[in-house]
C-alpha cells in the first residue's frame, strides 16, 4: 500500500551517553558505505590542514545533517580542545553525525530541478556533527584522562579512521589552553601519548566568547531580580565590549574585535582582589561608593564579640558570595567607565548559573553605573577559554557558521549534568536508562527536577506529574543544567522570503509563567497516551516498555526543569517545547510514533480520494476554490496533538468525522480573507509561478485536503513544491512518505501523476493506470522538499537547504496546521504573498488569539502588496 514505507523511514542515530549523547554512535558501528555524491569542497587557503581529497558527503548533502568523510585526513587531527584551569578542566569536543540516509530518488531529482548543484553554491566546510561541553575538577585529572581515553576523544572518536584500522597515530597533538597546560603537559604525553600545543588564554577567552555572541542566538542575557532576560546581540553593535572571565582568577579584558583586544585588570585570586583591589586607587567618594555597603558583615563580625564559630558557615558564605560579587561588579563596573565600555560580559565557572550570583553582580554593575552600564552573563560561561581553543585549530571552520546552522539539543546526560560527569562515560542507551533509573528511585542526586517517584514498570503511564521545587537556592548540578550539545548544521539556512529574519520571532505567544503552566498540564496530560503510543509503535516489547518509561521520565523531568527557571534552555517558546517532546522520543529511539495511525489514516482517505476530485471537478471554479479551501480546514481536524480532536475519533470512521467537519464549515470563518485570495487566484494575467505548500498531517489532513488544492495550482500552470517535515513529528506526514502518497493519487488523477513525473517524484511506468489526461494543460512540475524540521511547528529561521532553494522563484507561501501557522508564523511577514490556513484545536488558543472557540477557523491571506 501507498504511504507506508516507515521500513526505510531513515533513522536517526541519536546515540546517547550520560554526559552527551554521544557514544553510541562511536562504538562498534561499521563504517559507512561510500556515498553517492561526491563534491569538490571549496576552501580558503587559510586552513591547509585538511586533506580533503576524496572527501565525500555521506548521506546528501541535504540531508539535515550531512556528513563528510573526509578518507584520507591525516589522523593528527584532533576532535578535541581543553581548557585546564586552576579548579576546573573544560573539554570542548566535536562528535560526528552517525548513519546517514541514502539519496533517495525524490532528492536527487528535487535537486537537479531547483538546481541545487549548479551555480555558485555554497559548500560546506564545517563537518557536520556535534560539540559537547564536559568538565572535571582538576583535583580529578585522571577522571578527565579516562574519559578522553574511553571515547578515544584525542584520535577523532572512536570512529575515527585511526581507530578503526587500529593504527597507532604517534604525533596527536591536542590545543589546550589554561595554566594547566604546561603543568599537566607531560601526563597528557604519557597517559595519552599526546602533546597539548599551548594556546594563549587571553586569546582563548575572547575566541570564544565572540563566538558565542556570533553564533548562538541566546546565549547572553541580563540578570535582575531572579529574572533571566535574553538579549539579542546585534553582531554590528557588539565591539567595544568589557569581558569579565571570573575563575579562579578573574581576567579583566576590553574586547574591540576579532583578535583585537587588551587586557585591562584583574589577575589575582578573588580573594586577593577583594583585599587589594576594590577601588583601584580611585578615590572613593569621586564614585559614591558607601563604605558600609561591602563591609557591613564583617561590621557585625568584628562587634558582636563572638567567635567564628559561633556563625552558621552558610551565613558565612553567603556574606562572602556577596562581598566577591559585589567586588566584581564594583570593578568591572570601573574598568569599563575607564573605557567608556556599556556592556560587560561576565564568563567563568565561578558564576556557573547562580541566580544570587548574578543578581549581586548585575545590582553592583546597575547602582554603580547608574543603570549606564550592563551586566550580562553568557550560556556557556565556564567554556569561553575551551572554546576558544578549539576553535584555534583553525580547520574545523566553525567561524563560518552562523547562528542558522546552529541547533541546540537537551539531552538527558548533557543537561542534566551540565557537562559534569558522574561516573563513567555510559556506552549505549541502555545503560542510560538503567542510569536514569537509579537516579530517579535515589531522587536526591539532583535537586532541581527531582523526577516522579518509582519507575514504572508497564510503559503506560506509570508516572506522576513532576513538581516544582520553588525558588531554592539550586545546587551546582541543577544550576548548570543550561548547557545542551551544539548540533552543527551546515545544511541550514535561513528562509530566504522571511521579510526581515532580524525581527523575525517564530512563537506567536509568549511562554510566560502562566502560559507554561497551562502548557505543562497539557504535555503532562498528553503524556500517557503517548507513551502507549510509542511503545506500541516499537512493537510493544519489554524493551520498548522500559525505554518508554525512560522517555517519559525524562520528558516529566525536562518539563520540571523548565518549570523551575523557564529560561533554562535559553529563550524557550512553544515551538521548542513541542519540539522537544519529539527530540526527547528519538533519544529513546522512537522514531515514529504514529507510524500505523498515519498509514491507516491515509489508506482510509486516498480510498476516497477519486470521489472527491470527481466532485470537485463537477464544479465551476469559483465553488471549486471554496470548496477546496474548506477542505483542508476542515480535514485539519486529523490532529493527534489535540485532546479534544483525539476524544472525537471514538465518535465515528475517518471518513464520517472528516464530513462532520465539512459540515460545520460555516463562513464567515474567524479570520476569512477567502474572497480576497480567491479574487488574486483569478486575476488570469497574473498567475503565480511557484506555491509552496507547506502540509502538516498525514491521512485526511494531506490526502484530501492539501493534495487536491495542490491540483488545483498544478491545473493552473503554477509549479508546487510541497514543503513536509524532514522527521516525524505527532502524527504530521514527512517528505520521505509523500512521494508514496502522491504516486497513489496520481493513480486516478491525469493532472498529478503529469505533473508528478514532471517534477521527478515517479517515473512513467509507474502511473498511467487511470485517470483523463485529455485536456490538461502542458505540465508543471510538483515537487517535494524536506523543511528541516522535526517538529510540529517551524522556525524559518532554520530551514533546509533544500526549502530555501526552492524559494528562489515562489511568489506564494502556503502554511497550514495549527503548529505551523498559528503557534509560529502567524505575525510572520513574507516576501511573498502568504496564506496561512488551519483550524484551531484547542479552546484555550481560540480565546487568546482570536476570540473565538475551538474549531474555529483561519484563512489569513497576506498578499505582499
Ligand atoms: N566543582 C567545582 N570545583 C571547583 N570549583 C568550582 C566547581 N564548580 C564551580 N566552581 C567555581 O568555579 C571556579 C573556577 O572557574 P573556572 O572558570 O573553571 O576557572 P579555572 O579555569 O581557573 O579553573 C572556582 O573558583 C569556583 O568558584
Ligand atoms: C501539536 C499541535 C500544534 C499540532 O497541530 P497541527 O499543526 O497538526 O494542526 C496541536 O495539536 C496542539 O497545539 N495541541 C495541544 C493542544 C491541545 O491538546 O489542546
Ligand atoms: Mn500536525
Amino acid at each position: 500500500m501507498a504511504a507506508n514505507n516507515s521500513g526505510s523511514e531513515p533513522r536517526i542515530p541519536e546515540d546517547v551517553t550520560l554526559e552527551d549523547e554521544a557514544e553510541a554512535e562511536a562504538k562498534g558501528k561499521a563504517p559507512a558505505a561510500s556515498s553517492s555524491a561526491t563534491t569538490t569542497m571549496n576552501r580558503s587557503g587559510s586552513r591547509p590542514q585538511l586533506d580533503l581529497s576524496g572527501a565525500a558527503i555521506h548521506g546528501t548533502l541535504e540531508d539535515r545533517n550531512p556528513t563528510i568523510l573526509l578518507p584520507n585526513q591525516s589522523d593528527d587531527i584532533s576532535h578535541l580542545a581543553l581548557d585546564i584551569g586552576g579548579s576546573l578542566i573544560k573539554l570542548v569536543y566535536f562528535s560526528r553525525h552517525a548513519d546517514q540516509p541514502t539519496e533517495d530518488k525524490r532528492k536527487l531529482s528535487t535537486k537537479r530541478r531547483l538546481e541545487i548543484f549548479t551555480g555558485a553554491r555554497r559548500s560546506y566546510p564545517v563537518l557536520g556533527g556535534r560539540l559537547h561541553f564536559v568538565k572535571f575538577e582538576t583535583g580529578k585529572l585522571n577522571e578527565c584522562l579516562d574519559f578522553i581515553s574511553s571515547k578515544q576523544l584525542h584520535r577523532g572518536g572512536v570512529d575515527s579512521p585511526s581507530w578503526r584500522s587500529g593504527a597507532q597515530p604517534d604525533n596527536i597533538v591536542i590545543k589546550a589552553t589554561g595554566g594547566g597546560a604546561f603543568k599537566y603537559a607531560d601526563l597528557f604525553k604519557e597517559r595519552l601519548g599526546v602533546s597539548l600545543e599551548k594556546e594563549d588564554e587571553m586569546d582563548c577567552l575572547v575566541a570564544g566568547a565572540n563566538f558565542l555572541l556570533k553564533a548562538i542566538r541566546h546565549e547572553a542575557f541580563t540578570h535582575m531580580d531572579g529574572q533571566k532576560e535574553y538579549v539579542q546581540i546585534d553582531q554590528n553593535d557588539l565591539f567595544p565590549y568589557l569581558l569579565v572571565n571570573v575563575g579562579s582568577g578573574v581576567s579583566i579584558i576590553k574586547v574591540d574585535g576579532h583578535g583585537k583586544f587588551q587586557r585591562v585588570s584583574g589577575d589575582n585570586s578573588t580573594i586577593d582582589m577583594l583585599v587589594g583591589d576594590i577601588y583601584g586607587g580611585l578615590d572613593y567618594s569621586k564614585i559614591g561608593l558607601s563604605a558600609s555597603t561591602i563591609a557591613s558583615s564583617f561590621g557585625k563580625t568584628i562587634s558582636d564579640n563572638k567567635e567564628l564559630s559561633d556563625y552558621r558557615p552558610e551565613d558565612i558564605s553567603l556574606s562572602l558570595l556577596r562581598m566577591i560579587s559585589y567586588n566584581i561588579g564594583q570593578i568591572s563596573y570601573l574598568n569599563a567607565l575607564r573605557y567608556g565600555l556599556k556592556r560587560i560580559f561576565f564568563g567563568g565557572f565561578f558564576i556557573r548559573g547562580h541566580a544570587y550570583t548574578m543578581d549581586t553582580i548585575s545590582f553592583a554593575v546597575h547602582f554603580w553605573s547608574k543603570g549606564e552600564a550592563k551586566a550580562m552573563f553568557l550560556r556557556h560561561e565556564g567554556f569561553l577559554g575551551a572554546l576558544g581553543a578549539f576553535m584555534s585549530y583553525e580547520k574545523h571552520g566553525l567561524d563560518d557558521l552562523s547562528a542558522h546552522h546552529l541547533v541546540e539539543r537537551f539531552p538527558m546526560g548533557a543537561p542534566y549534568v551540565g557537562g559534569k560527569i558522574h561516573g563513567p562515560p555510559l556506552g549505549d542507551l541502555n545503560e542510560k536508562i538503567s542510569w536514569m533509573e537509579k537516579f530517579v528511585q535515589k531522587g536526591t542526586q539532583i535537586t532541581a527536577p527531582v523526577p516522579m517517584g518509582a519507575p514504572a514498570t508497564t510503559g503506560m503511564g506509570g508516572f506522576e506529574r513532576p513538581t516544582s521545587k520553588g525558588d531554592i537556592l539550586r545546587s551546582d548540578a541543577s544550576a548548570a543544567l543550561n548547557v545542551g550539545v551544539l548540533h552543527l548544521v551546515p545544511s541550514l539556512d535561513v528562509f530566504p522570503l522571511l521579510e526581515d529574519p532580524k525581527t523575525y520571532e517564530p512563537n506567536t505567544i509568549d511562554l510566560d509563567h502562566d502560559e507554561f503552566k497551562y502548557w505543562f498540564t497539557i504535555l503532562s496530560d498528553h503524556l500517557p497516551d503517548l507513551v502507549e503510543k510509542a511503545v506500541a509503535s516499537e512493537g510493544g516489547t519489554d524493551d520498548a516498555k522500559r525505554r518508554g518509561d525512560a522517555f517519559a521520565h525524562a520528558f516529566s523531568a525536562h518539563l520540571a526543569r523548565l518549570t523551575e527557571e523557564p529560561a533554562a534552555y535559553g529563550k524557550f517558546g512553544l515551538a521548542n517545547l513541542l519540539e522537544l517532546r519529539e527530540e526527547c522520543l528519538r533519544e529513546f529511539q522512537f522514531f515514529d510514533a504514529y507510524v500505523s495511525i498515519k498509514q491507516r489514516e491515509n489508506e482510509a482517505s486516498l480510498a476516497v480520494l477519486p470521489d472527491l476530485l470527481m466532485e470537485l471537478d463537477s464544479m465551476d471554479e469559483e465553488d471549486r476554490l471554496l470548496a477546496l479551501i474548506e477542505g483542508v480546514l476542515a480535514a485539519n481536524i486529523f490532529d493527534w496533538g489535540s485532546k479534544a480532536c483525539v476524544d472525537l475519533y471514538n465518535q465515528g470512521t475517518i471518513i464520517e468525522i472528516y464530513r462532520m467537519s465539512r459540515k460545520k464549515m460555516q463562513r464567515p470563518w474567524r479570520i476569512d480573507d477567502f474572497d480576497t485570495f480567491k479574487s488574486r487566484m483569478l486575476k488570469k494575467d497574473q498567475p503565480y509561478k511557484r506555491a509552496l505548500i507547506s502540509v502538516d498531517n498525514a491521512g485526511a489532513d494531506v490526502v484530501l485536503g492539501m493534495l487536491p488544492l495542490a491540483r488545483e495550482f498544478l491545473r493552473r500552470g503554477v509549479e508546487v513544491v510541497l514543503v513536509a517535515n524532514s522527521l516525524p513529528a505527532l502524527n504530521d506526514i514527512t517528505a520521505n512518505e509523500l512521494p508514496e502518497i502522491v504516486a497513489e493519487a496520481a493513480k486516478h488523477c491525469g493532472i498529478l501523476r503529469k505533473a508528478a513525473e514532471a517534477g521527478g517524484l515517479i517515473v512513467d511506468a509507474m502511473a498511467g493506470i487511470q485517470g483523463d489526461t485529455k485536456d490538461e494543460p502542458a505540465s508543471v512540475p510538483l515537487m517535494v522538499v524536506e523543511n528541516g524540521c522535526g517538529s510540529p511547528c517551524i522556525d524559518f529561521r532554520q530551514v533546509s537547504s533544500e526549502l530555501a532553494a526552492a524559494a528562489k522563484d515562489a511568489d506564494l507561501l502556503i502554511l497550514e496546521g495549527m503548529g505551523r501557522s498559528l503557534h509560529t508564523n502567524l505575525n510572520a511577514r513574507f516576501k511573498c504573498d502568504a496564506l496561512k490556513l488551519a483550524m484551531v484545536k484547542n479552546q484555550r488558543l481560540a480565546e487568546k488569539l482570536f476570540n473565538g472557540n475551538i474549531y474555529d477557523c483561519i484563512c489569513k491571506f497576506e498578499p505582499v502588496s
